[in-house]
């Protein structure tokens, strides 16, 4: 399941995030990679170690662990640190598929990567290309979002980044762990939490609503791994 997110961050956040960003050293992308990643990758990111990437990062796991959008669609036990990049003059990542088991260099933290995400920094008009493109089973999909929002789709889906031909693009990215490993099982919790919190809307907590609530947690009782 892929899942836009509007408005993880601020327009103040963004605008604070640009100017630290725009003040900062870069490495190659390929310093986090394994050895496929690394023959498509071509961008720059904030190196694992930087201070800068540690404390945006933080604001940026808050703010989406803070999403009710976000727990309800990743149910996350685990999330790594966030990653910055950027992408500029043709850069790109071509298709790969992001490595099962990650190990964050700078807190050893390791986790199974169930649920991409990556948080536009860079409003689409500041430049061409760029878009995230996700393969299904229904096909490809692109996305290119305002500043500030996400996109949470499966690790295990095949996904590339195409050349910035214009512009920066500037964004951050992380893995999380999710109490359901299964794409489908997650996708079938988030669609039932949405429609119970839509009943609860119109029918306040009737005896249904009650029900299928109880009925949701049963699920989740039965699929979580934590
Ligand atoms: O830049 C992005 O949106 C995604 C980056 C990516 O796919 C990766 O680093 O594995
Ligand atoms: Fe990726």
């Amino acid at each position: 399941m892929m899942l836009h997110i509007p408005g993880v961050l601020t327009p103040d956040q963004v605008r604070q995030f640009r100017q630290r960003l725009a003040q900062t050293d870069w490495v190659d992308g390929r310093e986090s990679v394994g050895a496929q990643g690394a023959q498509v990758k071509r961008n720059r990111q904030l190196a694992e170690g930087s201070p800068l990437a540690k404390e945006l990062g933080d604001i940026v796991a808050r703010a989406l662990t803070a999403s009710p959008l976000f727990f309800a669609s990743a149910l996350p036990l685990r999330v790594l640190p966030p990653y910055f990049n950027s992408y500029a003059g043709g850069e790109q990542y071509g298709l790969h598929i992001d490595g099962a088991v990650r190990t964050d260099g700078r807190t050893l933290q390791t986790l199974r990567a169930d649920v991409s995400t990556t948080v536009f920094l860079s409003d689409p008009e500041e430049y061409e290309g760029g878009e995230l493109v996700v393969m299904d089973s229904y096909g490809a999909h692109e996305v290119k979002l305002p500043a500030g929002d996400a996109i949470v789709y499966p690790s295990s889906s095949v996904h590339r980044v195409m050349p910035v031909t214009r512009g920066e693009r500037v964004a951050s990215f992380l893995w999380s762990q999710s109490m359901v490993r299964d794409d489908a099982k997650r996708a079938m919790l988030f669609e039932l939490d949405q429609n119970i919190q839509k009943l609860r809307a119109q029918h306040g907590d009737s005896e249904a609503v009650v029900g299928l609530t109880g009925h949701y947690h049963n699920l989740l009782r039965m699929w979580a791994e934590l």
